[in-house]
């Protein structure tokens, strides 16, 4: 079968028979109930697109700048741990499948590979780290600055992981990752290979649950790197993150990993949007998974968007073959959503190219009023 979609990968990644047990419900599970993996998927459909007409498409470019620098499109390869779990490359064959597709990968504190090896791999890439604010704070500040030396244009860090999800999948399945996939690049700042054969043990030892702003603050005032913040769910936090000197905040709920019945990213958009200055950068990810989809956060406020799990899909299917394939299909597909909809230029895509769906449960019978009691005279 020919592989067209996203939701295609999917299905094509989820019934490999290669996963070590427990591994693809890691990569597709959620905290709970994962009523919020379903809903940001869900809050796309809640739009439609409004297409114009006699508009000149004969040339369409999906490129964009964020924070001053060029992408070939408006999306990022969100940060995802433990590459090695998909493909024997890891994270150098994410990193070439970036370059090819020209947006930037944003490189988990976790990667399998080091910041350095991968910046060897693919020196063309354009290279952000995800950092967490660990309970050792040497550790943060080790992988800003290795980052910055191996050539990362900016640092991405993670808010949203107090503790350890309630992750059901993970604790029915009695998850442990082989023992030859490591976290190399955290091991290389911790000076020690960490023990992250249980994901959950692991976040317990190491994320601190005291963070606040003020070391938001720290780690702003660490580099001359942009910091963007990650985990931005309300708009009043997306200001406090703007105080603190980031550069810009992603509006991201974990892909539903980490709060089960957060409201879905794309719900959020438009406050946190409206909380912060015209031309602050504003990204979003959890649940895109088609160009129409791109279209319709750029149309709610989005600067860019970031996917999360298509990628490792991409990567489990077929190497760095297959995550370029995932991004070049959402980059023919906002094409030609861009095209068929009247927006030569991203720069068009604003509130007006998009309507609300109508409300499914408004137009089922069950839901339609009776009709009023006649008066009897
Ligand atoms: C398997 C997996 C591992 C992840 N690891 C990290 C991580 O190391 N750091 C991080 O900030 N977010 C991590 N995330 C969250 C993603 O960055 C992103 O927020 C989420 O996947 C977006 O949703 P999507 O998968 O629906 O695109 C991970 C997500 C998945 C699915
Ligand atoms: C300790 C290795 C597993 C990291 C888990 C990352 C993850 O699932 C997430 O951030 O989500």
């Amino acid at each position: 079968m020919a592989l067209l979609t996203l939701a295609d990968y999917e299905s094509t990644a989820g019934s490999l028979a290669a996963w070590p047990p427990g591994v693809w419900d890691f990569l597709t599970g959620g905290a709970g109930t994962e009523s919020t993996v379903t809903a940001n998927r869900e809050a796309f459909a809640r739009w439609r697109l409004m297409p114009r007409v006699c508009v000149d498409v004969s040339v369409v470019e999906t490129s964009t700048t964020v924070l001053g620098s060029d992408w070939d499109l408006p999306v990022a390869f969100a940060p995802t741990a433990l590459h090695e779990v998909c493909t024997r490359d890891a994270e150098a064959a994410t990193a070439s499948a970036a370059t090819a597709l020209g947006v930037p990968m944003v490189v988990s504190a976790l990667s399998s590979r080091t910041i350095e090896d991968i910046a060897d791999a693919a020196p063309e890439a354009t290279l952000w780290q995800q950092v967490y604010l660990f309970r050792d704070r040497k550790v943060t500040a080790s992988l800003v600055q290795r980052a910055s030396a191996a050539g990362a244009q900016a640092i991405v860090v993670t808010v949203d992981v107090p503790r350890p999800a309630r992750r059901l999948r993970d604790i029915r399945n009695e998850l442990r990752f082989p023992p030859h996939v490591q976290a190399r690049n955290l091991a290389a700042s911790t000076g020690r290979a960490p023990d992250v054969s249980s994901p959950s043990a692991h976040t317990a030892e190491a994320m601190d649950p005291s963070v606040t702003w003020e070391d938001v603050q720290w780690l702003t005032e660490l580099s001359a790197l942009p910091v963007l913040v990650k985990g931005i769910q309300v708009g009043q936090d997306a200001e406090h993150a703007r105080r603190a000197g980031a550069a810009g905040v992603i509006v991201s709920n974990h892909g539903g990993r980490q709060l089960d019945r957060a409201r879905p990213t794309l719900d959020a958009l438009p406050e946190i949007r409206t909380a912060v200055p015209s031309g602050y950068p504003v990204l979003l990810d959890g649940g895109v998974r088609t160009g129409a989809e791109v279209m319709i956060a750029l149309a709610l406020g989005a600067d860019a968007v970031l996917v999360g799990r298509p990628v490792l899909h991409g990567l489990a299917v077929a190497g760095k073959h297959g995550a370029a394939m995932v991004l070049g299909i959402l980059r023919a597909e906002l094409t030609d959503a861009m095209a068929q909809s009247g927006h030569p230029t991203l720069d068009s895509v604003d509130r007006s190219a998009i309507h609300p769906a109508p409300d499914p449960a408004l137009l089922s019978a069950d839901t339609v009023p009776p009709p009023a009691p006649r008066v009897l005279r």
